[in-house]
C-alpha cells in the first residue's frame, strides 16, 4: 500500500492512495495524451521535507514537466488539503525506472491454428509457490482481537494440518475486515514448511473469466489442470458464484476433485453459505461441509493496534493519542482504517508538521465529517487527567481531596455534556452513582463564568478531546 522512499534525509512516506487523488485531480484538467505522456509513467517517491518528490524518466522529461506541470501539481496537492505545497522532480535511476514498466513480457503468441507450445516442466524456486500472495498478509502481521479470533484460530488450525482440520474453511464477513489476509497467511504458513506444495490463490471473478477463456480458446484441459492439481485453493469473494451456472458447475468439479484427494479449499464470502443467492444447493452444502467462521467488526483497542503495528511497520512514530483519534473515526473497515492513517501521515509530510490529534483532524476532515467522530468517556477521562497532571485512575479512584475532586467533577461534566451516556452509566464509570454525577455537573454549571480558570480550562478540553485544537497546522 505504501511507497515508503529512503533519502538521504528524513524518510517520509506518501500513500499510493494520496497520489491516486493527485493523478485523479491532474487528469481532469488535462488531455488523456498528455496525461498518458508524462504523468502515467511517473513515480511517487515520497515527501522530502515537505516536498513531494516525483520520479521522471530523464532530464528532458524533468524539465519538461516542471515548465508545464509543477503549478497543476500543486493545486492537486492544495485541493488535498497541504497548505504550502511543494512539488520537486527526480530522474530515476535505471533500476527504479524499470519498475515503472510493465513486470511482465506480454505471452508469446500461439502460432495461428496450433495448438499452445508445451508447458516448460515447472522447477520451483524458493517462494515461487506462493508468488501471487500478498507478502504483508502472514499471521504475524496479523492483529488477533474478540472479533477474529475465532477464525484466526481456525486458520492455524488448517495451516497445521491443511486437509485434515476443516475442509472446506469459510471465512466470511463485511468488506475489509481481514478475510483474505487470514487466507494468504495460512498460504505463506505452508510455503514455508511445504516449499514443493502448490498454492493458488484467485478471486472468483478471475476463476470465472479464466474459464471463460479457456472455454472460448478451447483450453479446458489446462484451465482443470490448473485448479485441480493445486495442494491449496485460495478463493476470495465466492459469493460471486451467484447465479452463474456454469462457472458454479465447474467450481463444484474442482472442488470435488481436491476434496477427494484431501487437499485443503479455503473460501472466503460477504456472507454466509445459506445467504448466497442461487447457489446451487449441491455446491452449498459442500461450503458446508468444513467449518464456517465470521470476522466481526473490530472493536476500538484492536483498532488502534492495527494502527500501531501499521506505524511500526512503516517506522512512522505517532503518538498514541493521535492513532486513537484515527481509531474512532474509521470503525468499520480496516483498509479504510490504514487508508486513513496514511492520510495523516501524507498531511504532516506534505505541511512539514508533526502528528497531533489536531493535523489529524485536518486531515480527516474531508473524508470524514466532524458528527462521525464519538467520543468515549475514557477519551475524556485521558484528556482531563493529563489536563490535570493527574493519572485516569486517580480521578476515578476514592480520593476526597480538592485536587482530584475538581477533575473528577470536570470530567463527570465533560463526559455528560460530550457522550450520549446516562446519568447512571457516566456514575458506573467514574464508579459512583447517578446522583453524584448530577451533583458534579451542577456544580461546574455554577462555577461557568465565574471562575475563569475553570472556564478556560473547558475551552480547551472540549477541543482537544474533539480533536480539533486551534493550533496553526501551516509550517
Ligand atoms: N486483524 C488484522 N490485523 C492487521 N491487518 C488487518 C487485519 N484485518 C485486516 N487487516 C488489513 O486490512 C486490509 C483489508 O483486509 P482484507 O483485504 O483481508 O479484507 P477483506 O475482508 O478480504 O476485504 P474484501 O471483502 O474487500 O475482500 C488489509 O490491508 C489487511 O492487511
Amino acid at each position: 500500500m505504501l511507497a515508503p522512499v529512503r533519502f538521504e534525509g528524513e524518510v517520509r512516506l506518501i500513500t499510493q492512495e494520496i497520489w491516486a487523488d493527485v493523478l485523479g485531480y491532474v487528469r481532469k484538467n488535462i488531455t488523456e495524451v498528455e496525461y498518458h505522456t508524462w504523468f502515467a509513467p511517473m513515480k511517487n517517491l515520497g515527501v522530502q521535507e515537505g516536498s513531494l518528490v516525483l520520479g521522471v524518466r530523464n532530464s528532458f522529461a524533468q524539465d519538461f514537466v516542471r515548465r508545464q506541470y509543477q503549478g497543476l501539481l500543486e493545486d492537486a496537492l492544495r485541493s488535498l488539503g497541504a497548505q504550502h505545497p511543494q512539488v520537486s522532480f527526480q530522474v530515476l535511476p535505471a533500476v527504479q525506472e524499470a519498475m515503472i514498466l510493465p513486470q511482465d513480457p506480454p505471452p508469446p503468441p500461439s502460432p495461428p491454428g496450433g495448438k499452445p507450445p508445451p508447458r516448460s516442466p515447472v522447477i520451483l524456486v524458493p517462494g515461487e509457490n506462493r508468488k501471487t500472495l500478498n507478502p504483508k498478509y502472514t499471521f504475524e502481521n496479523f492483529v488477533v482481537g474478540p472479533n477474529n479470533n475465532l477464525a484466526n484460530a481456525a486458520a492455524l488450525a488448517v495451516a497445521d494440518a491443511p486437509g485434515k482440520a476443516y475442509n472446506p474453511l469459510f471465512i466470511y464477513g463485511d468488506v475489509g475486515l481481514g478475510k483474505t489476509h487470514l487466507m494468504h497467511a495460512v498460504g505463506h504458513y505452508m510455503a514455508e514448511r511445504f516449499p514443493e506444495k502448490r498454492i493458488e490463490y484467485v478471486s472468483t471473478e478471475s476463476f470465472t473469466n479464466d474459464l471463460i477463456n479457456a472455454i472460448r480458446d478451447d483450453r479446458m484441459t489446462q484451465f482443470r489442470n490448473r485448479y485441480r492439481s493445486v495442494d491449496l485453493l485460495l478463493v476470495d469473494d465466492i459469493q460471486f458464484l451467484g447465479g452463474k451456472e456454469r462457472t458454479q458447475e465447474e467450481f463444484f468439479h474442482t472442488f470435488n476433485a481436491l476434496y477427494e484427494s484431501h487437499k485443503q479449499i479455503i473460501l472466503s464470502s460477504d456472507r454466509p453459505p445459506k445467504d448466497i443467492e442461487t447457489l446451487a444447493g449441491r455446491l452449498r452444502s459442500r461450503f458446508e461441509w468444513g467449518l464456517i467462521t465470521d470476522i466481526q467488526t473490530p472493536e476500538f483497542e484492536t483498532r488502534v493496534a492495527i494502527l500501531k503495528m501499521n506505524a511500526e511497520h512503516n517506522r512512522i512514530d505517532i503518538p498514541q493519542e493521535v492513532l486513537e483519534l484515527i481509531a474512532r473515526q474509521v470503525t468499520s473497515n480496516i483498509r479504510e482504517l490504514e487508508g486513513a492513517l496514511m492520510r495523516v501521515v501524507a498531511f504532516a509530510s506534505l505541511n512539514n508538521v508533526p502528528f497531533s490529534r489536531a493535523v489529524a483532524a485536518r486531515a480527516l476532515s474531508n473524508v470524514f465529517t466532524p458528527h462521525e467522530v464519538k467520543i468515549e468517556m475514557m477519551d475524556v477521562l485521558r484528556q482531563v487527567a493529563s489536563h490535570f497532571n493527574l493519572p485516569p485512575d486517580v480521578i476515578r479512584g476514592s480520593g476526597r481531596v480538592r485536587e482530584v475532586v475538581v477533575p473528577r467533577q470536570v470530567a463527570m461534566y465533560l463526559v455528560r455534556e460530550l457522550t450520549s451516556h446516562s446519568l447512571p452509566e457516566i456514575g458506573q464509570f467514574f464508579g459512583r452513582d447517578h446522583s453524584t454525577v448530577m451533583h458534579a455537573v451542577s456544580k461546574v454549571t455554577e462555577q461557568l463564568g465565574k471562575d475563569e480558570e475553570l472556564t478556560a480550562a473547558l475551552d480547551t478540553l472540549r477541543r482537544q478531546i474533539k480533536g480539533v485544537e486551534d493550533e496553526e497546522i501551516g509550517a
